[in-house]
């Protein structure tokens, strides 16, 4: 069995959980509280303009130029991503400047990005994309699921629809084809350390709807100290 037909096997119990979270089952049906979303997008914004610089740190990885050309394109279109969810999401929640200004990641935002960096910085591009591919491809998934959910919502609906594209599906199905050469031929350990990073990313993903629909927050003396 490939890597990513067998860890995705490994980690469908922590998956389910995220399609069936109620912060994605009531942004499907339309009935998620605004004040809800926009924490999300905040900190999505946060989350999104490191997962760029991980995805550039997989550029660097990168044993050849056609792969490091890859990962800089893909690093690119995260940031433009990342800047649409300011002008569109800001705009329509009406994040004002000065709320952005003194945004701080929520623990499970600030914990998501520093696995990936960990993964970049002691690892290869195998560990580096283990710890990436979870995003794309359980984005993924629920854009799939959600493609005939009509939230009536104008925000949800454009959600939905972002992660519902042709563009995005290619993108996910590049990765896995990607991420299956690179673990091919493996040594079982190596392959385990792979799998943790896949794993605790899918683990960062559920808690990160979680993060949202409990408005988690650090104690006033981490707050201070996290950026
Ligand atoms: C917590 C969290 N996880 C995954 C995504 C989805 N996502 C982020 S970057 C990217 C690659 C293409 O830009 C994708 C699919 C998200 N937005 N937020």
């Amino acid at each position: 069995m490939s890597f990513c037909k067998s860890v995705r096997q490994e980690c469908d119990a922590i998956w389910e959980d995220s399609f069936n979270h109620p912060f994605v089952r009531a942004l499907a049906d339309g009935t998620l509280d605004e004040k809800v979303f926009r924490f999300y997008v905040l900190q999505d914004a946060y989350y999104l303009s490191h997962f760029a610089k991980v995805q550039a740190l997989g550029a660097v990885h990168a044993k050849d130029l056609v792969t490091t050309q890859r990962f800089a394109k893909h690093a690119e279109e995260t940031c433009v991503a990342e800047m649409s969810l300011h002008e569109e999401f800001f705009g329509l929640l009406g994040v004002t400047p000065e709320e952005h200004a003194a945004f701080r990641p929520a623990p499970n935002a600030y914990n998501y990005t520093s696995h990936m960096y960990r993964a970049a910085f002691t690892g290869d591009l195998a560990d580096t994309l283990a710890a990436l591919l979870p995003c794309y491809w359980l984005y993924w998934e629920i854009g799939e699921r959600l493609k005939d959910a009509k939230p009536g919502h104008p925000i949800y609906d454009k959600w939905i629809a972002t992660y519902g594209s042709e563009w995005f599906g290619s993108l996910v199905q590049e990765q896995i084809g990607r991420m299956d050469r690179l673990a091919e031929g493996l040594p079982e350990e190596r392959i385990q350390e792979l799998a943790e990073h896949f794993r605790k990313s899918s683990l960062y993903e559920l808690k990160f709807w979680e993060m949202a629909w409990t408005l988690e927050t650090w104690t006033a003396e981490e707050r201070e100290a996290v950026r």
